[in-house]
């Protein structure tokens, strides 16, 4: 019997959701030795559950299950998968506000936040429910006359998933839904910090009629020797990840002995940018929206805010007005609008680069200051230079930077002046200025005139050192696609 924290239990309208075994092969499981490593609420430095610690072995059993269990699943018509993902979708909506507690819990991101990614991680399940049924294959004239030609596309085989605890459930879904969509036997490995969401999406897979062992979530405190499994073992053919460039780099060389095909959403420096017509108001509420989502802790968070000289005091202002009124605190409270970060590294973090900036002259206007255990003071800074940490650094929580320019052409060439190119952020109001600055970023995506980018139905990716692939839209059903030529002679 494993041990919960109560508070986390009597919190659940469905207690089931909660479970701490891990997922293999159709089998709820313990540890083959027993194992388990703790999971524990940042906002609390609680431990809310203990769960399964598996190796490299289970992960085998969970990845022969995936290859075992595809030769059905591939097979079915894609109406019936789509007819199990519309069902997933279905439950996971209802399980709503029990999938943001647990993630709030394990997490630290408020409620209503966690709510939020609980029905962006869903979307993907639906959308890509309703792709599977058009995955399209294509005719082409042969080229001599008794010739036939025809392309045709088939899931590449058992995926092997890493991803991140930012985003516990969305960041799963967005990888599994399209994999099993078009087919594909799905292998997961949540971060150590955030298991609990996971095994609660595979609790509701299961109950949607996913058939065992298409889906496995394989929990581990060992996150380096899951990786090694999922790069050397033969039955597995797609790697994807999500996390920071440094690990994405260590994967992808780990992948190249067997050229294993990867999907790569790597760390971020988003460059946001004010210019002198843009609507400051609009413009604050963008910056709020992106620097401030998740505590800072997203890929996508502005990293660096360009404020255009002629605006740069008003836009500062309004600014530091607008993070005044964030309330810091236990993201299960009501009114919390800023949980905790997640850990003592992060905090360090945030700390190092404010120091930094004030070392290099600039200064404080709003914020600061570490709060109590992981609580930090959501932190405006002027001042700040292009040969500070923060410039080239992504600092993962709550810090905004005002860099100040003059031309469109000086922001355009710093904005670029990073290793990274997943977002970029710019708010203007004549059109010759948005299309120029539109094409001249060189980002995986641009938001113009808007601080939120992410959804289900567009291309989410980076570019440079910022990751390979795209998720969401129907170019995320290609990663885990293989195209057969096939040439018929008549
Ligand atoms: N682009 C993005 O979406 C994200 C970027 N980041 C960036 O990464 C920085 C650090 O955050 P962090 O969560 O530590 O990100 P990491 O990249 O360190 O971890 C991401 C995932 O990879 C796992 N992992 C770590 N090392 C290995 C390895 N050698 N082999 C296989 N898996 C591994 C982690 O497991 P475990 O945690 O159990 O070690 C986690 O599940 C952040 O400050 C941010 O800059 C982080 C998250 C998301
Ligand atoms: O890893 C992340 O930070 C996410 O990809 C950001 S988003 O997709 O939720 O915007």
């Amino acid at each position: 019997m494993t041990k919960h924290s109560t508070d986390l239990r009597t919190l659940l309208r469905d207690p089931s959701l909660l479970e701490t075994r891990a997922f293999v092969a159709g089998e709820w499981v313990d540890a083959d030795d027993g194992a388990t490593f703790d999971v524990t609420n940042p906002a609390r430095g609680d431990v809310i559950a203990k769960v399964a610690d598996l190796g490299r072995a289970e992960t085998a059993r969970a990845v022969d299950a995936a290859e075992a269990a595809m030769k059905d699943w591939a097979a079915r018509p894609a109406k019936e998968r789509a007819q199990v993902m519309r069902k997933w979708f279905d439950l996971m909506m209802e399980a709503q506000d029990d999938l943001a507690r647990i993630l709030t819990a394990e997490m630290g991101k408020p409620f209503p936040e966690a709510k939020g990614e609980i029905a962006y991680g869903a979307s993907f399940i639906e959308w890509f429910g309703e792709e599977a049924k058009r995955i399209y294959g294509e005719t082409i004239p042969g080229h001599m006359a008794d010739k036939r030609i025809t392309v045709i596309r088939q899931p590449i085989g058992v995926v092997g998933s890493i991803t991140p605890w930012n985003f516990p459930n969305a960041m799963i879904a967005r990888k599994a839904a399209p994999a099993l969509a078009v087919g594909c036997g799905f292998v997961a490995r949540p971060a150590a910090e955030t298991p609990l969401s996971a095994l609660a999406m595979a609790v509701l897979g299961e109950r949607a009629g996913l058939p065992k062992g298409i889906l496995s979530v394989v929990t581990s405190s060992r996150s380096s020797d899951i990786g090694k499994e999922f790069c050397e073992n033969p039955k597995v053919r797609k790697l994807t990840f999500t996390g920071s460039t440094e690990v994405g780099r260590i994967l992808l060389r780990q992948a190249a002995d067997q050229v294993m095909k990867c999907s790569m959403e790597l760390g971020g420096n988003a460059p946001f940018i004010v210019f002198d017509d843009a609507d400051l108001d609009a413009a604050v509420e963008g910056a709020m929206a992106s620097k401030f989502r998740n505590n800072g802790q997203t890929c996508v968070c502005a990293n660096r805010i360009y404020v255009q000289s002629g605006v740069y005091d008003a836009f500062a202002k309004k600014l530091a007005a607008a993070v005044d009124k964030l309330r810091v605190g236990d993201g299960l409270e009501e009114g919390v609008t800023t949980g905790p970060l997640i850990n003592e590294k992060a905090v360090e973090k945030v700390e190092e680069h404010i120091r930094d900036v004030l070392d290099g002259g600039g200064e404080v206007i709003k914020g600061g200051k570490r709060k109590d255990g992981l609580f930090f003071e959501p932190t405006v800074m002027t001042g700040v230079k292009d040969d500070m940490k923060v410039s080239t650094e992504e600092t993962f929580g709550p810090l905004a930077p005002l860099f100040q320019f003059e031309t469109e052409g000086e922001v355009i060439a710093k904005a670029n002046a990073t290793i990274f190119g997943l977002a970029s952020y710019f708010y203007a109001q004549g059109i010759g200025r948005i299309t120029r600055v539109q094409e001249a970023l060189e980002y995986g995506i641009v938001g113009v005139n808007t601080g939120i980018i992410s959804t289900e139905v567009a291309p989410f990716g980076g570019v440079k050192q910022s990751g390979l692939g795209r998720e969401g839209s129907r170019h995320g059903a290609e990663d885990y696609l293989e195209m057969k030529y096939i040439c018929l002679s008549v």
